[in-house]
């Protein structure tokens, strides 16, 4: 087993001629939530679908579990991962069939996928939608709904890219809290993408913080922004690089 779950060295990306991120060094240890915070623009989308193997980086490799990424090799990788979009993407189905086919798809079928899509639906509440076309959804139900498949599905590392964004405060504040305590329940290896700097301390151990393809700063909540984000009244790391 790896040291790193994630690991990469050197990495780049280019699109149309222009450099989107540069990174000398990047690792996500096995149980840690990493935050990947910055704002509009910086990469951080483009950095997170690198790593979960979905954009091939222009230069450098992603290792997983110790082993490089390829094209040989990255649908099998892929299937160790879970994802959630800031949009919930689900099927023109019940709530219920979302995860099911998502497990399915995975190999998962019969009253295991059952059981399994029951047991999430319950853990995040929504046991009661079960049977709800997932189109008739408020955004917090579907987003819900799009967490409990990722969680359903069992992957090695979550890969959240802004899923609280659509959201209205209270909801938002709810599922932050309900989300954090089940990433340390469950000791989940996790990349979180935001610009919201808000919701960092209710979900990561550690910030790396992008500012225009770079890493401009890394280490602990408290290391990046101080004291003053337990009382909410924080600054943006990148207003020192502007
Ligand atoms: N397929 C693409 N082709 C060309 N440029 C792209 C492509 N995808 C992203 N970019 C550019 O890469 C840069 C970084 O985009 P990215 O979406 O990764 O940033 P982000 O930090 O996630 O931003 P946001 O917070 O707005 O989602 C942007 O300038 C964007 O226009």
């Amino acid at each position: 087993m790896a040291e790193h779950l994630i690991a990469a060295k050197d990495l780049r990306l280019r699109l149309d001629g222009r450099d989107i991120f540069h990174i000398p060094e990047f690792s996500l240890q096995r149980g840690e939530v990493l935050a990947l915070v910055g704002p509009n623009g910086s990469g951080k989308s483009s950095l997170l679908l690198t790593l979960a193997l979905l954009q091939e980086p222009t230069e450098g490799t992603v290792r997983f579990d110790g082993r490089p990424a390829g094209r040989d090799n990255a649908l099998a990788l892929r299937r160790r991962m879970a994802l959630v979009f800031q949009e919930a993407l689900l099927l023109d189905a019940t709530v219920r069939r979302n995860l099911m086919i998502a497990l399915r798809l995975r190999g998962v079928t019969g009253r295991e996928a059952e059981q399994r899509a029951n047991r999430w639906l319950d853990r995040f509440g929504i046991a009661h939608l079960a049977s709800r076309k997932a189109r008739r959804l408020s955004g917090g139900e579907a987003q819900r709904t799009s967490l409990a498949r990722a969680f359903a599905l069992e992957p090695e590392v979550l890969f959240l890219d802004e899923p609280f964004a659509s959201l209205d405060y209270p909801t938002r504040r709810s599922l932050l809290g309900e989300l954090g305590k089940l990433l340390k329940d469950m000791n989940m290896t996790t990349l979180f993408v935001t610009h919201d700097y808000t919701e960092i301390p209710y979900l990561a151990d550690r910030v790396m913080v992008l500012y225009e393809g770079r890493i401009i700063k890394t280490g602990s909540v408290r290391q990046v922004f101080g004291d003053q984000i337990v009382e909410r009244k924080v600054w943006a790391p990148w207003e020192d690089a502007e």
